[in-house]
């Protein structure tokens, strides 16, 4: 059986499973969906009519989780939730979890306490490493990540352990993006720097002379939700953009006025540099004394991706030596980041704390986001944000559940 299929048929089932399907169909039913807007869409396996209505006979037997029998005792879910999520995303997981929410537990606390739980909930505080999953082995069978990247969760340990891995990918784009923005221009105009001074009782104009946007190169490296979304931005501010992303469409680039370069063309051109790419093997440390050494002397760069894309010691080399002009960082390699980090104290480096996707609209739609993805997954549902098994359609998946009845009646087999 595939990792993947694993993943979709129940890798627990067994008596001790009380979380029936039917019974979890009608807690869906009540979970308030509506409220959800654009969200809906943008989950339509999780929301869909399919996984609302009432199971029917004609209703393939496969798959659904951990069904016990119809007539089972009910016990709710139990998730736990790590760190800070919106009340709005709490409110949906009560419908149809028993909810406790732990902030700030400590790697041993959550090793403690995670194999009490179906399904845990993180951001990007949590790492959810290979002994997180193998202590929540034989219960936790859902891992939700609050937010986009999951860099901090280990995805072969989640998929070995048979535990399906769900973020939430759309709800913080414009947080994130308008955060890049925001650390673009500070940059730019010495804002965080001239603050400090200003505070500090120093009266200090000619010190802090910025740079023009306008005209200017922006390079963005990713060109997925967020980076889409800055590059609308910066040519709003009269920004040439160019974009590198390997997987990219350019049409969808051509379509928002920037043009695909390679990677080599990007930063060798760009006047400023916005990292928008996922924090992978592939991407670890592109951003090194090689890569900078080929960038023009001046440059600016601004991270709201991940710290590990740039190799730290390398850029404090590249901000000392000129050859980068300035950056300004909302991610760092180590989260909190040492207090005496030669980055974070440069002063031509303007710092946040991981700020990208914390605005109070951004964390109300990602907690409900979340929340909806977990609810689906632990009803055993095709999850559309699923990270470590394939997203099916809705449209794809209500044909191949048609074809499983046809599969089930004739062998039974699964086609998941
Ligand atoms: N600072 C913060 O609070 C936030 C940070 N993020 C970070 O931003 C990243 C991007 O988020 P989204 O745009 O929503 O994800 P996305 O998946 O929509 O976009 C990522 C893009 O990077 C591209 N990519 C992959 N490998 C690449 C490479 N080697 N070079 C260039 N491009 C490459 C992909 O093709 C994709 O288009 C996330 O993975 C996350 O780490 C996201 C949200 C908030
Ligand atoms: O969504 C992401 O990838 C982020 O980096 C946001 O992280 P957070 O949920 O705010 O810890």
């Amino acid at each position: 059986m595939s990792a993947s299929r694993a993943l979709l048929s129940s890798p627990h089932g067994g008596a001790s499973r009380t979380f029936t399907r039917a019974p979890t169909r009608l807690a869906a039913a009540s979970i308030p969906f509506a409220r959800c807007g654009a969200l809906r869409a943008r989950t339509a396996i999780l929301s869909s009519p399919a996984a609302t209505v009432p199971v029917t006979s004609s209703e393939p037997k496969r798959r659904i989780s951990r069904s016990v029998s119809d007539s089972a005792p009910l016990a709710k879910p139990a998730v736990l939730v790590a760190e800070k999520l919106g009340e709005a995303g709490l409110d949906v997981l009560r419908q149809f979890a028993d909810v406790e929410c732990a902030y700030g537990m400590s790697p041993a606390e959550l090793l403690a306490k995670v194999a009490q739980f179906d399904a845990l909930i993180v951001r990007s505080g949590t790492k959810v490493t290979r002994e997180v999953l193998e202590a929540g082995r034989g219960r936790l069978r859902v891992v939700g990540r609050a937010g986009v990247g999951i860099d901090n969760v280990d995805l072969q340990a989640a998929t070995e352990a048979g535990c399906l891995v769900v973020n939430a990918p759309t709800a913080n784009t414009v947080a994130a993006a308008e955060h890049g923005i925001a650390l673009l221009a500070c940059m730019a105009r010495n804002v965080s720097q001239a603050d400090a001074a200003l505070k500090a009782g120093k009266w200090q104009r000619a010190k802090y002379v910025g740079v023009s946007l306008v005209g200017k190169t922006l390079a963005i490296m990713g060109f997925g939700k967020v980076g889409s979304e800055v590059a609308r931005r910066a040519k709003g501010l009269g920004m040439h953009v160019i974009a590198h992303d390997p997987y990219a469409p350019a049409d969808k680039a051509r379509a928002i006025g920037a043009e695909l370069v390679s990677f080599e063309e990007a930063i060798a051109k760009a006047d400023f540099i916005s990292l928008h790419m996922p924090l992978t093997p592939a991407t670890s440390k592109v951003f090194n004394d090689e890569s900078f050494g080929k960038m023009k002397t001046g440059v600016r760069i601004i991270n709201v991706a991940r710290g590990g894309v740039i190799d730290e010691d390398a850029l404090v080399r590249a901000l000392d030596s000129g050859k980068v002009a300035q950056a300004a960082l909302d991610v760092f390699t180590v989260e909190p980041p040492a207090k005496d980090s030669k980055l974070v104290l440069h002063e031509n480096v303007t710092v946040t704390p991981h700020l990208g996707a914390s605005t109070v609209e951004a964390q109300e739609g990602v907690a409900i986001e979340i929340a909806e993805a977990v609810g689906g997954a632990l009803r055993g549902e095709l999850a559309a944000t699923a990270v470590n098994a394939p997203m099916v359609p809705a449209e794809v998946r209500t044909k191949l559940l048609e074809m499983s009845v046809i599969d089930c009646d004739y062998g039974g087999k699964s086609f998941f």
